[in-house]
């Protein structure tokens, strides 16, 4: 171990506040891949996308996202995508581009790496299975959507029509 000595550029205060840090146990939460969709269609104001509100029970309740979910281990992510899509909405989807991936630090500690996908082309008809509504917004009403923190940026550049 390296001694750390009081005349160097650290007062002995210092190095006891160092230590006592060091000494602190530090809760880290696994980062948690994540995955979702912006379903796509043409609509009588411009592009559409569907976006689905959480239920009132769940965790950040009412708050606005995109339908998707979590990577099982040892799945890739269109895989994970397709999963969570057919899970949620009863469709078959055809997982196109990925058009973003953000790192964003919930308050309560846990962080998210989530990645968006593109889909233009599914099969089946949909059906809200989990959320509390499920709607077709178009690009530039996205805003007035009380949208997950970690989606805002997105929402930003997609109303803009930054993105596609
Ligand atoms: N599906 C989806 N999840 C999102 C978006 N933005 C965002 O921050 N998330 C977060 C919410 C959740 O913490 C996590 C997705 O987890 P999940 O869908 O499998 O499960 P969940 O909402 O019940 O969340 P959890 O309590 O199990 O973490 O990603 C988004 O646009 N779509």
């Amino acid at each position: 171990m390296k001694l750390l000595r009081c005349g160097g550029r650290l007062n002995c205060s210092q190095v006891k506040e160092t230590i006592r840090k060091l000494d602190e146990p530090t809760v880290h939460k696994p980062l948690r891949l994540v995955v979702a969709a912006l379903i796509l269609r043409e609509g009588t104001d411009g592009i559409e996308v569907l976006v689905c509100q959480r239920k009132p029970d769940q965790p950040m309740s009412l708050k606005w996202e995109f339908p998707g979910g979590k990577i099982e281990p040892g799945e890739g992510a269109e895989d994970a995508l397709a999963r969570e899509l057919d899970e949620e909405l009863g469709i078959s989807a055809v997982i196109g581009r990925r058009v973003a991936q953000i790192r964003h630090k919930y308050r309560n500690g846990g962080a998210i790496d989530l990645q968006f996908f593109m889909v233009r082309e599914f099969n089946g008809a949909l059906e809200n299975r989990i959320f509390n509504d499920i709607r077709w917004a178009s690009l530039r009403s996205l805003p007035d959507y009380d949208f997950l923190a970690a989606d805002l940026g997105l929402i930003r550049d997609l109303s803009e029509g930054k993105l596609l």
